[in-house]
């Protein structure tokens, strides 16, 4: 069976034009939402992944697997792998494009084994937009930003207003979160730039 997947991205996009306001290169993202599986320090299990804006709007992620992201004994659970580069790339598409937006599409390449121990660093790309549609791409490299491809993935993220995230998520949630925010300026007023 090949590994080929069709064109990339699968329609004709505009080039990925970073948002004023994004971070620089070099600039450490933290964590969106501290309940967030991806990235959230108040959730013991998970990832815990860390994100820093790269060149050429790209973001790096990386995060250690732990016994508690086990499928096979010793081993990484795939769908823990294909949660990675879920957070991974719309770190990417939030904090490059500053635009609200989820994922539609999240297609996953699994490579080679990645063992327990082991520290995945992935390079997010934005590929291009197509109105609110947004491609984006990753690989994962086991132990090094230079080592071998583990994981590589593909993403289609659609934007969405606000009203995406207190219509279907959880209000009480995302007002405590917005007061949070406040304190930082990730947010201005009522309005929200990037994902909660
Ligand atoms: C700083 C921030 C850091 C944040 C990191 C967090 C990362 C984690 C992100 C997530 O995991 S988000 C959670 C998982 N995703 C969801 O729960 C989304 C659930 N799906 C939906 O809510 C809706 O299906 C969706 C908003 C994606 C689209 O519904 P809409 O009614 O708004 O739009 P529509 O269905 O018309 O689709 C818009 C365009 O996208 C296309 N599209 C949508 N889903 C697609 C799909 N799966 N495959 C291909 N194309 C798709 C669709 O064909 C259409 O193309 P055109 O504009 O050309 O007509």
């Amino acid at each position: 069976m090949s590994r080929v997947s069709g064109p990339w991205p699968p329609v004709d996009v505009e080039p990925p034009a970073a948002h004023p306001k994004a971070p620089a290169p070099g600039t450490d993202l933290g964590v969106h939402y501290d309940e967030c599986f991806g990235c959230g320090d108040d959730v013991e299990a998970g990832l815990h992944l860390r994100s820093t804006v790269g060149e050429g709007n790209t973001v790096h992620s990386k995060f250690t697997v732990t016994p508690a992201h086990q499928g096979a004994p010793g081993l990484a659970h795939g769908g823990l792998l294909a949660c990675a580069f879920d957070e991974a790339l719309g770190s990417a598409v939030g904090n490059l494009l500053r635009r609200p937006a989820v994922t539609g599409k999240l297609e996953t390449d699994f490579r080679r084994p990645v063992p327990v121990g082991s520290t995945l660093y992935i390079e997010a790309r934005l590929d291009g937009t197509a109105g609110r549609k947004i491609y984006v791409s990753a690989d994962g490299r086991l132990d090094a930003a230079d080592g071998p491809i583990a994981v590589s993935a593909r993403g289609l993220f659609v934007q969405v207003g606000f009203e995406h995230f207190s219509t279907h998520g959880d209000p009480q949630a995302l007002d405590k979160l917005a007061e949070a925010n406040r304190k930082n300026e990730r947010t201005r007023g009522d309005e929200w730039e990037i994902n909660p």
